[in-house]
């Protein structure tokens, strides 16, 4: 379970549950985490269909990604509980409850987790949960939802959101600010990570890159994507440069040597190192470590 909390999640791509060309080829793109929908981007003609092929993959193919498959919400639709049913025994990595509102939905989920985990004899904490606030009832109860130990990350669904709102998104996302705010906050809180919502105009490569800037830059760990091209852009907005990299190494060799030899403040650069400045290099180090960059080149490099 800790290292559901804590894994490489820049991207988490959506990958409609109905759709076999799509769910046989997803893992080659590189997401760190593949979401099979049988929620809103599928009919409700097509539910069956969709559950059994995902469940069929996902014990069938060999996935590098990280499974996550995003049901239908268990008490508000009558599907959620039959996803459940033939979803978990295929054994995905995380489940993604949609609109959740309430911890009684969690622990719901939570209830089922446990019992095919028990059935199957894998360990507590096999299968996981990921929820997404869609409302305005959900943000305000989204503290205590992600402090249900089952909960890896929270994500914000910010088409459902705006529309419980009652308006509309725009280029700068002033209508979103305040729910990211709030679930960014309580996932820090509780020590899971966040992920933001989706960019659904897959032609706009500029405001997409605008966007998932804006998201890194308040503190989420990464994006929903629905485009294989989404994918690239996010990693590499996600991804350290080469100069924050040696930067951050500096602050940590510096930081190590003052421990070790007992001196007092330190400065690189003629800059005051700090606890919080050393805390953010170590991030960097490790964020850059996680997207698979050779740290120990780049310090040889400094
Ligand atoms: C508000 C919400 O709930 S959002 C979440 C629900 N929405 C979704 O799940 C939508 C996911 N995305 C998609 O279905 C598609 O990307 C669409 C419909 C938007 C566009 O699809 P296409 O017109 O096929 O896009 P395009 O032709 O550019 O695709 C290029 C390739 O990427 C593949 N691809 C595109 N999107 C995806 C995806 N999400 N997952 C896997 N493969 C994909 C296509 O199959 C195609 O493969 P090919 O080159 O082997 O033929
Ligand atoms: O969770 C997401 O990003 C997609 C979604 O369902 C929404 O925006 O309503
Ligand atoms: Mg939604």
């Amino acid at each position: 379970m800790k290292d559901a909390k804590t894994r490489l999640r820049r991207t988490m791509m959506f990958v409609p549950g109905n759709s076999p060309k799509m769910i046989n080829s997803a893992d080659i793109y590189g997401a760190d985490s593949l979401m099979f929908d049988i929620e809103d981007s599928i009919a409700i003609t097509e539910k069956d269909t969709a559950r059994l092929l995902v469940a069929n993959a996902l014990k069938t193919l060999k996935f590098h990604s990280e499974t996550v498959v995003r049901i239908n919400h268990p008490t508000q639709t009558p599907f959620g509980m039959d996803d459940l049913k033939v979803i978990l025994p295929a054994k995905p990595n995380l489940i993604r409850l949609p609109k959740v509102e309430d911890i009684s939905e969690v622990e719901l989920v939570a209830a089922e987790i446990e019992k095919v985990e028990k059935e199957n004899g894998w360990a507590e904490g096999t299968i996981n949960i990921i929820g997404a606030i869609e409302s305005v009832k959900g943000l305000y109860n989204v503290r205590e939802i992600c402090k249900h130990p089952r909960m890896a990350a929270i994500a914000l669904g910010a088409e459902d959101f705006i529309a419980n709102l009652k308006t509309q998104r725009t280029k700068y996302g002033i209508e979103l600010y305040y729910a990211r705010s709030q679930i960014l906050m309580a996932a820090r809180d509780a020590e899971i990570q966040c992920m933001d919502t989706v960019f659904s105009d897959v032609k706009d490569m500029e405001g997409f890159a605008a966007e998932v800037t804006r998201s890194k830059d308040m503190g989420f760990d990464g994006k929903s994507v629905i485009h294989p091209k989404q994918i690239v852009e996010v990693h590499r907005i996600y991804t350290p440069t080469d100069i924050q990299i040696t930067k951050a190494l500096k602050v940590l060799d510096a930081y190590k040597d003052s421990i070790e030899n007992h001196k007092g403040v330190l400065a690189v650069d003629g800059k005051m190192i700090d606890g919080p400045i050393v805390v953010r290099a170590q991030r960097i180090v490790d964020q850059a470590k996680a997207a698979g960059v050779n740290v120990e080149e780049k310090r040889e490099q400094a």
